[in-house]
């Protein structure tokens, strides 16, 4: 699976791979008692197809490349861009957890534009995962594709596994953080983002 400099998030299947999950989603049909050819399932298997693959479409794709847009900055303060709203879905379970991924750096003698980040963001929801992967993959590229001092990266997302199905406790939030450099070693810098992270 090569990494590809492909712009649109939707990506495409191979034939084979587009055949594969319509004959799954067909098997799933039927073995729940429903009957896969009538009218209004015929074309299920296809849409699902074509739904997945754009949820998983970060699968194909390097999210890293769109932190090389750089530009060089003395600015060497808190970035932080606060509420990128996403979707990802929990491996567990293939359902949808969503919320908000929050993303500060400290800047070390170049930035990134601001969409870069809730780029990053966007692309990395679009795999199956855990919340706490998801936090720790962010807050990785930002900073080995920066090489910033510090990061600090906190979602909190409602998993629809917990909500819909379950244990049924709708609006619990989870929240996870990643924080590095600075962010880990100096209580001080730590302080400054979470509380400009939670300040709304
Ligand atoms: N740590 C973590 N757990 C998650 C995440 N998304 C879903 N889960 C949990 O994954 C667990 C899977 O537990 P299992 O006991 O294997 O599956 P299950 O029988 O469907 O569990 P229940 O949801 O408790 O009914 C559940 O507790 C989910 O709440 C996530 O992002 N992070
Ligand atoms: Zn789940």
């Amino acid at each position: 699976m090569g990494h590809s400099n492909r712009t649109h998030l939707q990506s495409d299947l191979t034939e084979a791979n587009r055949q594969s999950i319509e004959a799954a989603v067909r098997t799933i049909l039927e073995a729940v008692g429903e009957d896969p050819n009538r009218p209004g399932l015929i074309d299920t298997p296809r849409r699902v197809a074509k739904m997945y693959a754009e949820m998983f479409g970060g699968l194909q794709s390097d999210p890293a490349r769109h932190l090389r847009v750089t530009f060089p900055e003395e600015y060497d303060e808190l970035v932080l861009v606060r509420d990128i709203w996403f979707n990802s879905m929990c491996e567990h379970h293939l359902l949808p957890f969503s919320g908000v991924a929050h993303v500060g750096y400290l800047p070390n003698g170049k930035v990134t534009g601001l969409s870069k980040l809730a780029r990053v963001v966007e692309e990395v929801s679009r795999r199956p995962q855990v919340q706490e992967r998801m936090t720790q993959t962010i807050a990785d590229l930002i900073e080995s594709e920066l090489q910033t001092s510090g990061v600090a990266v906190v979602i909190e997302a409602e998993h629809s596994c917990m909500s819909i199905r379950g244990i049924r406790k709708p609006g619990s939030l989870t929240v996870t953080s990643a924080l590095r450099g600075e962010f880990k070693s100096n209580q001080a810098s730590r302080s400054e983002v979470l509380s400009l992270i939670q300040g709304r």
